[in-house]
């Protein structure tokens, strides 16, 4: 379930080809390498979370995925397309948070709505896309008056007014208070669920991805860590116990292991009595993910070897704590 660096994500159960199929995808900014082979499969009508920090390549993926920046090396094809080829047609398949609307600063916001609306063959309705998103009552309000998680509200109400079948929200989140972050994942929900979009988010909120996603692709230094759904990334996670106990000689010790019960059963053994401050403790998927992001960073690791999230630290040494 977990990959290592340039192991595919296993193809998809569906006869149906997946709506992204990315593989060894690269990406340089001049003589830096800020993607090292990126696999990914997006399902439709599925809810697929790209999940780093800051700096990942989360947004470098998007834009290229939504045909904005060109790759380095790679195959990506978006709704059967390359995305760098994609011409009208299959942009308007395509829902995407344009930053252009930023320009029409004094426009309100239903007459913006309306006036991306004739863009597309077969919009939504403002009105019903504005209470979808909860901005009925900015309607009559100009752009420039919204605040930041209401311009967010507004990046997303643009993103589907014309019907898309996969829509890319790019930290769709930042800047909501928790009802409007609440609402806003009812809102991505039913749009899979009822209307069957696919929709590709990126986060850094390890919470948001869990409640939202089908699937999780966890994203750090431009390489795929590990993925999976929730249960899968959480069950990995929790495959492998840490181990704390105080040795004989009064030493602190610590052992990840996947069979706690056999090595407190040793130690009981090896000691000849009660093992002295025992421990035991299953990692969460947010341990696993945060320990994955700084180990990352103590590393430094941007062009070197990484290691699979769930494996490390993971063997049977006994280290002092
Ligand atoms: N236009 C650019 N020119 C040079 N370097 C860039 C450019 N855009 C991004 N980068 C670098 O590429 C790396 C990945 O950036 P990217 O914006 O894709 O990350 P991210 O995961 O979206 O981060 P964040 O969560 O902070 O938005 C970073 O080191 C960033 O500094």
């Amino acid at each position: 379930m977990t990959t290592t660096e340039g192991a595919p994500v296993p193809p998809t159960a569906d006869a149906a080809p997946p709506v992204i199929q990315v593989s060894g995808l690269r990406m340089s900014y001049g003589s830096t390498d800020v993607l090292h082979g990126v696999d990914l499969d997006v399902r439709r009508g599925e809810v697929f979370a790209l999940l780093g920090p800051n700096g990942a390549g989360k947004s470098t993926t998007v834009e290229i995925l939504e045909g904005f920046r060109q790759r380095s090396a790679g195959t990506v094809r978006v709704l059967g397309t390359d995305p760098a080829r994609g011409g009208d047609a299959w942009r308007g398949r395509i829902g995407l948070v344009l930053q252009s609307w930023r320009d029409h600063r004094r426009w309100r916001v239903a007459e913006l709505l309306t006036h991306f609306a004739t863009y597309h063959e077969a919009p939504r309705d403002p009105a019903e896309l504005l209470a979808l998103v909860g901005l009925t009552g900015q309607s009559g309000k100009q752009v420039d008056q919204l605040s930041g998680g209401q311009r967010r509200r507004l990046d997303v109400a643009l993103a589907l007014v014309g019907r898309p079948e996969l829509v890319f929200l790019d930290e769709p989140t930042t800047g909501f208070d928790p009802e409007a972050r609440r609402d806003f994942h009812d809102l991505i929900e039913r749009l899979a669920r009822d209307e069957g979009v696919t929709v590709l988010l990126t986060t850094h909120d390890l919470v948001e991805a869990e409640r939202l996603a089908d699937r999780i692709a966890m994203l750090v230094n431009g390489r795929i860590r590990a993925h999976g759904t929730p249960a899968e990334l959480a069950r990995s996670a929790a495959a492998h116990a840490e181990v704390r106990w105080t040795a004989p000689d009064g030493t602190a010790r610590r052992e990840h292991t996947a069979d706690p019960s056999r090595l407190v059963w040793e130690l009981h053994r090896e000691i000849g009595g009660p093992v002295a401050d025992l421990e035991v403790r299953r990692p969460t998927l947010e341990d696993t993910y945060l320990r994955m992001v700084h180990q990352d960073e103590v590393a430094g690791t941007a062009a070197g070897p990484v290691t699979d999230a769930f494996d490390d630290g993971v063997g049977s040494e006994t280290r002092a704590a």
